[in-house]
Formats: structure tokens, C-alpha cells, sequence
């Protein structure tokens, strides 16, 4: 999906919400667990009560990986289902990789040829030439880390590194690589008030912004700051949604907490 057909979605939906399928099989209802595949039968019910509330999926490949290869097939599965049947919407592999060159390129093979990502989310650290893979698809979208949501991130992400925040190092440099313009940036919403100074550098750029509910990130400040004038932000929520409920009434229940974020998104974009 092109950042233009995102951003049609955005603006047909009323929202910019992004829901993280990060599934754990010790919260989810009990009576899922009688089925040949719990993962995928808890991840269609959640998708199909509540795709029309949200622009994006995030499935976090840990919460798959954790299970093995039936985790690999319940992922590949819910790709599958999202892109067969609800094409409209955006999906991240949020997968955090990055690597020397050639094996960057059998990453990106993976989550954007195998699997049929949209986007994954790749980590700077290691520089230029392994993100460049990432960025020779070009009708797929990199999102690299920048500043993340959680307290680690004030272990390097924020340190002066000759004069600069490494984050700012991170997103300026990032900016010179081949295909730039086909990255977006992690933005956690715990770290709100950095989103001024983020906007000078990537005023166009759009932001996947995770740490709204279970880690205490405040929607409204997120889109005072970050957002521009193409909305430019894709708010995750994961825990906060899908475990809404245990028991029978799960999905029922995680549309309604994805009804109250979309309800305040579309009161923001109406502003
Ligand atoms: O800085 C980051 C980068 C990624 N994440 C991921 O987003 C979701 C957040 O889940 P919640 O349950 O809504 O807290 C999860 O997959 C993280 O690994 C992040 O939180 N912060």
C-alpha cells in the first residue's frame, strides 16, 4: 500500500489507529485453546470485529516466534487473511531486524516477498547498508526504531553523541539514504514531548507511535505534536484492545475499546 492510499484510508475511516496482534496464549479466552490453531482463531475474531476502526495491523513476530513454527504459521495465516480480505488495510511486521547487507535483503525477502508485508520494523543501529535492503522494495515501507517507548530508551537514544541526540543523529542521517523517502519512524508515545524537535527534522515523515494505553501514552499529546498536515501518525494500541475481555465476549470487547480511540482520533482530525 502506497503512503497516499494510507492516507485515503485515514480519512475514509476517521482514524489512524493501528491495532498490535500481540498474542499471548495465557490472556487469551480459554475456550479458544480447543482450537487446531488458537493464535489465528483469536486473531480473526479480533480482525473481524474491528477492521473498520483501524488503518493498520501490527502483529510483534515475538508474540509468534515464542510458538515455534505453529507461531510462523498462525503469523503467515493472519497476513493472509488480512490481505485477502480486507485489502484496504495496512499491515507492520513488527519484527525489529537489521543486519549485515545480504542478510538484511533475505529479512526483508522474508516479511515483504513471503509474507506480503506492507512495512517492517527495522532497527538503525548497524547502519546504512543494512537498511538499505529494506529500501530497495519500493513499494514497501521500512520503519526504523528512533525513539522508543520504553526506559531504555534513555540508555542511548538520548544520549549527546558530537553535539546531537543519537535519535536525531538517527533520523538526519537516515534521511541521505537510497529510497528515504520510503521510511517511516517508530515514535513511542511515552517520549510525546520529543515530537516538536522530531517534526523539525521528518516534518513529513509518518509515525508509528506505540505506547498509547497499557504503557501510559496520552493520545491527545502525540497529535498536538506529532502530527502534520497528511495526519502522519499511526497510533498502536495492543494489550489495551485485545485483551479487552477473557471470556466469550472478547472481540465484542476490544471493538469498543478500539471504538473509544477511533472515537477520539476522529474528534482530533474534525479539529
Ligand atoms: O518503542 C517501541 C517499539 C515497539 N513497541 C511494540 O509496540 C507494541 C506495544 O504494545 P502495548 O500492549 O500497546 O503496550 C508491542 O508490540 C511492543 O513490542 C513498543 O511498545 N515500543
Amino acid at each position: 500500500m502506497t503512503t497516499t492510499q494510507l492516507i485515503e484510508q485515514i480519512h475514509k475511516k476517521r482514524s489512524f489507529l493501528c491495532i498490535g496482534l500481540d498474542v499471548d496464549l495465557n490472556k487469551i479466552p480459554k475456550h479458544l485453546l480447543e482450537e487446531d490453531d488458537p493464535i489465528f482463531a483469536f486473531n480473526k475474531a479480533i480482525i473481524d470485529a474491528t477492521h473498520q476502526l483501524c488503518v493498520a495491523y501490527k502483529p510483534n513476530t515475538a508474540f509468534y516466534e515464542a510458538y515455534g513454527l505453529k507461531g510462523w504459521e498462525a503469523l503467515e495465516k493472519t497476513i493472509n487473511y488480512l490481505n485477502t480480505n480486507y485489502p484496504e488495510i495496512y499491515t507492520i511486521a513488527d519484527a525489529k531486524r537489521g543486519d549485515i547487507g545480504n542478510t538484511s535483503t533475505m529479512y526483508a525477502k522474508a516479511f515483504f516477498e513471503d509474507l506480503g508485508f506492507d512495512s517492517v520494523t527495522v532497527a538503525p543501529y548497524m547502519g546504512k547498508d543494512s537498511v538499505e535492503p529494506f529500501l530497495a522494495f519500493k513499494e514497501k515501507h521500512t520503519i526504523l526504531l528512533a525513539l522508543t517507548s520504553n526506559q531504555g530508551a534513555f540508555d542511548f537514544q538520548t544520549e549527546i553523541v558530537e553535539g546531537k541526540e543519537l535519535y536525531k543523529q538517527v533520523l538526519e542521517t537516515s534521511k541521505t539514504w537510497t529510497n528515504s523517502q520510503n521510511l517511516m519512524y517508530v515514535v513511542g508515545a511515552t517520549k510525546a514531548e520529543y515530537l516538536g524537535d522530531i517534526r523539525k527534522i521528518i516534518p513529513d515523515s509518518f509515525l508509528l507511535v506505540p505506547g498509547v494505553g497499557a504503557q501510559g501514552g496520552n493520545l491527545q499529546d502525540v497529535c498536538k505534536y506529532g502530527m502534520n498536515d497528511q495526519v502522519g501518525l499511526l497510533i498502536n494500541s495492543s494489550r489495551g484492545i485485545i485483551y479487552a475481555s477473557q471470556n466469550g465476549d472478547f472481540a465484542q470487547a476490544s471493538a469498543e475499546k478500539a471504538s473509544e480511540l477511533q472515537r477520539q482520533m476522529e474528534a482530533i482530525l474534525l479539529q
